[in-house]
């Protein structure tokens, strides 16, 4: 039965325990996907992402380590792990990064461990990352990877959203803001593009992208042995 559930701000109603369990044969034997959001500065995936992550209890976010200085209001451990260049260094000189690059004049990296050990246990994980570090998971993980591409209605505001945001100096506005028209050409790497205008619309299309992502024939192992169950009546 459909069951109320806490989100920040309120209660939703008539969301069910698990959509999979209602849905699929056997969603336990799982393997979790990889759902990779990019986008211009700005656009609003770190939004869209949170929403959804209060929305999706099967869901969980990957942490990214930074060397960027820690914004007002960001909790070091949820929303990045804030580390300085020398400890970046020596995770991807040990490999512990799934994947890194230079974003915006700092550096930013996927912790393997918890990726893989989330995916290996059929939880899915949101990535909010750039189209470098979208094409380094696509060359290590093509078959679990599912890609997103962020686009804002238009420039006027998606200017207008970095400055409301009002959580970076004026000179990194305008580094961001210039790194716009590079940061677009990489939307036919993806494998879904939206235009972000209606923030609920955006989060509901990025929920119906995941239900039918999780429904694709290769991520139900369980099908051919329950469809076999089916041959029998036929003698
Ligand atoms: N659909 C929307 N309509 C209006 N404002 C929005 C919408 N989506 C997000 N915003 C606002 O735009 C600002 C930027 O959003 P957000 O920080 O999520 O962008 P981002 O793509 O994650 O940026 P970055 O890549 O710099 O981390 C925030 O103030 C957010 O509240
Ligand atoms: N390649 C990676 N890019 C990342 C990672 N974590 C975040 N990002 C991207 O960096 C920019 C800037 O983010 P901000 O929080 O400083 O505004 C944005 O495009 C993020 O998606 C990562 O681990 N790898």
């Amino acid at each position: 039965m459909p069951r109320p559930v806490p989100v920040a701000g309120g209660v939703l109603m008539g969301v069910w325990p698990s959509m999979l369990d209602a849905v699929m044969p056997d969603p336990g034997r799982r393997r979790g996907l990889m759902l990779v959001m990019s986008s211009p500065s700005g656009a609003g995936k770190t939004s869209i992402s949170r929403r959804v992550l209060e929305l999706e209890p099967e869901l969980t976010l990957s942490i990214s380590v930074t060397t960027r200085p820690q914004r007002p209001g960001e909790i070091d451990g949820v929303h990045y792990f804030f580390i300085d260049q020398a400890r970046f260094d020596a995770m991807v000189r040990d490999g512990e990064l799934l994947e890194h690059a230079r974003v915006y004049g700092y550096c930013y990296g996927t912790p393997r461990r918890a990726v893989e050990a989330a995916l290996a246990s059929g939880r899915d994980v949101l990535f909010d990352i750039d189209w470098q570090g979208a094409q380094q998971l696509r060359s290590a993980a093509a078959e679990d990877m599912v890609g997103l591409f962020i686009l804002p209605p238009s420039l006027e505001e998606l200017e207008r959203r970095l400055r409301v945001r009002a959580q970076d100096s004026e000179e990194t506005v305008r580094y961001r803001l210039a790194q716009v028209t590079s940061d677009v050409t990489h939307w036919p790497e993806y494998d879904y593009v939206l235009v972000n205008k209606d923030f609920d619309a955006s989060v509901q299309a990025v929920r119906a992208i995941l239900t039918a992502e999780r429904l694709r024939r290769r991520r139900q192992p369980g099908l051919g042995e329950f469809v076999e169950q089916f041959r029998s009546l036929g003698g």
